[in-house]
């Protein structure tokens, strides 16, 4: 305890400190930090290093490999993306919120089991990436894998060509024999050569078109752009070099970010712009609708920050159950388990954050006994920014599995009422067993949705709607958002959210002695599920206004996104990144609701206008008639 001196303000321990002292839970992934420092080393000189000849010859013994063996050919595409992809924490718990993290596990072996270009065997592969790699795979099985790197691209090149020498020699001698084969076997070779010449013109093209200030213009032979059409028309990548792709991203941000002294004045800024959403898109394993979604929310370097924070865990925290332990006696007792652990941050009185643990944190006799929760540090924070009161009468709209509701009611020390709300029969049963655990006993546990709230139950002091979202916080948690989610799922996603955030404001009294607050949070940083929402809710609802979250940290909420104009007390709300806070992506406003009377809307008293005129209007009518 108390060893650490460096961290950033509030949040849990940084990642630059994690990765100097080594000590996690949030284990470095190979393509994390390690990963930028390998691309940095290589990136200036790899554009130019790259053969052309090689490269394509990569492609084709790929397809080659294909052709004679499907599987084979799967697995190595596979296995460039493995490499690109990052491995997944060993995860120390399993929490009654573990379903998630057990799938973690199981991905975790799968990986291994496509990863072996991660495997000890692997050459030093830092100059060339997994280009290099792949050459060894194919190099291995003509048992040249004795061959250093540079000797793999030179021979990689000089073997098509001592090849065709060699057919050459075989087809003059022939040619005495039988000249007309010699002319098809001719023919048939140049159109070989004229196929893979229109290829390397092709990739030649591609690239010419990304030459960056950076890399030496002079230089030719730069070929990493190695995009082909698949049989269904596809643009396959799979070949490419991942550590060149980083190595332009890095590039092309630079561009970007000087760019009156780096561009070319033959591309503008949206090519680049294009470019790198594509190259990012790849790398991270995005879908292309997700990247350039969640690119948007930043400016571009920060962006590559937040995508790259995404491949690293968050630490594993938990929160002292105050209505059985105190978190000074819990972490004696954990630590005397040989867990290392330390206060999450100034900001939390009850959270600890784990770095090591010789048990998992989720079978420990004090979890058992519900001395604390497995809870992500960003869902301490609605909570506290709800600031539920004793003998409160408050509403947990969203509640399942239940990490705040039990939260809330140890801050309300069993006293008063929280309705713990899911519309979710099948999450409720973690809800309840938590309940349980943590020897809540003032709640109700209920099963309606949300929206209907205010016809069921209303006039409590406060709710608290944690809505459901995309999960665009939580991609490291979750990496399956980052290609599952559609335009589709936002439009959904962002009707109900509008929908719950009425009911939550409606089920609120705003005479309550002690209350009348509403939290809306989500675990997502798009703006259509925050700033969006709580713009639209304000507008709906002109008797509620936004205050004080009570955190005092996160990044204010934004005003103005991509043309929209939100208002200006939207900045009271507060964002919370991987990057910037190494917790979960998050959301969180407060409103206070002013009157129980629904005062109309702009709209409501322009459509009762217009009906009062068009009322008028034919009354004249018919008396003129
Ligand atoms: C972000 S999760 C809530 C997490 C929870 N607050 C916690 O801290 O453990 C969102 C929850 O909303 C629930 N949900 C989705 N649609 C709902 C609706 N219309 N009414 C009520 N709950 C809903 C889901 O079942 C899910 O459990």
């Amino acid at each position: 305890m108390g060893r650490r001196a460096n961290k950033k303000q509030g949040a849990p321990l940084d990642l630059d400190t994690e990765r100097r002292t080594g000590k996690n839970v949030t284990k470095q992934t190979k393509f994390g930090g390690s990963r930028g420092n390998k691309s940095k080393t290589g990136n200036e000189k790899k554009t130019r290093e790259i053969p052309t000849a090689p490269a394509v010859s990569q492609i084709e013994l790929i397809r080659k490999r294909q052709q004679n063996d499907p599987h084979q050919g799967g697995a190595m595409a596979k296995k460039v993306r493995t490499k690109a992809a990052p491995k997944k924490p060993t995860v120390v718990d399993s929490s009654s919120e573990g379903e998630g993290e057990e799938e973690e596990e199981e991905e975790e072996e799968g990986s291994e089991e496509v990863s072996e270009l991660d495997s000890d065997a692997e050459p030093e592969p830092v100059e060339r990436g997994s280009a290099t790699m792949l050459w060894d795979d194919v190099a291995s099985d003509d048992n040249n894998s004795d061959l250093h790197d540079d000797e793999f691209s030179e021979a990689a090149e000089t073997d098509d060509d001592d090849e065709e020498e060699a057919e050459d020699a075989n087809s003059e001698s022939d040619s005495d024999d039988d000249s007309d084969l010699d002319i098809e076997e001719k023919s048939r070779r140049l159109e070989r050569r004229q196929a893979r010449d229109a290829e390397l013109a092709q990739a030649e093209l591609e690239d010419s078109q990304f030459q960056t200030n950076i890399v030496d213009e002079d230089e030719e032979g730069d070929k990493h752009l190695l995009v082909q059409e698949d049989e269904d028309g596809n643009q396959e990548e799979l070949a490419e070099d991942l550590s060149v792709v980083f190595g332009r991203i890095q590039e092309v941000v630079q561009i970007l970010t000087h760019f009156k002294e780096r561009r070319d004045p033959n591309l503008a800024r949206a090519d680049y712009l294009k470019r790198l959403l594509k190259d990012m898109a790849l790398y991270y394993g995005y879908s292309q609708f997700m990247m350039d979604k969640l690119f948007e929310l930043f400016p571009v370097a920060e962006a590559v920050e937040f995508f790259e924070a995404n491949e690293v865990p968050r630490p594993v925290v938990i929160r002292a159950n105050t209505l059985k332990t105190r978190r000074r006696d819990l972490a004696q007792a954990l630590i005397t388990r040989g867990v290392n652990l330390e206060p999450v941050g100034k900001w939390s009185k009850v959270g600890l954050q784990v770095f090591e643990s010789p048990v998992p944190v989720g079978a420990t006799p004090e979890y058992l006994a519900g001395h604390y929760m497995i809870q992500a540090a960003s869902s301490f924070l609605p909570v506290m920014s709800l600031a539920p009161r004793e003998n409160e009468k408050n509403l947990d709209m969203c509640a399942a599995p239940g990490g705040k509701t039990t939260y809330m009611a140890a801050l309300m020390k069993n006293t008063g009422l929280v309705v713990a709300n899911d519309a979710n029969k099948d999450r409720e049963r973690a809800l309840v067993a938590n309940l349980h655990r943590m020897g809540v006993r003032n709640s109700v546990v209920t099963n309606y949705d949300g929206r209907k709230f205010p016809q069921i139950m209303g006039n409590f002091d406060r709710v608290l709607l944690d809505a459901p979202c995309s999960g665009t916080g939580v991609i490291s948690k979750d990496p399956a958002v980052k290609v599952s989610k559609t335009t589709q799922d936002f439009v959904m996603l962002t009707h109900l959210q509008k929908e719950l955030v009425i009911a939550a404001i409606d089920s609120t009294n705003a005479n309550s002695k002690t209350g009348g607050y509403v939290v809306y949070s989500t675990c997502s940083v798009t703006v259509d599920e925050n700033e969006a929402i709580v713009d639209y809710a304000l507008r709906m609802r002109p008797n509620v206004k936004l205050v004080e979250t009570g955190l005092d940290f996160g990044k204010p909420g934004m005003t103005s996104f991509i043309g929209k104009q939100f208002q200006p007390s939207l900045s009271l709300t507060r964002r919370y990144y991987p990057h910037t806070h190494n917790m979960d992506g998050f959301y969180v406003a407060k409103f206070k609701k002013m009157s129980n009377v629904i005062p109309k809307t702009i709209k409501e008293k322009r459509r009762e206008e217009n009906a009062k005129e068009n009322a008028k209007e034919n009354s004249k009518g018919k008396s003129k008639a």
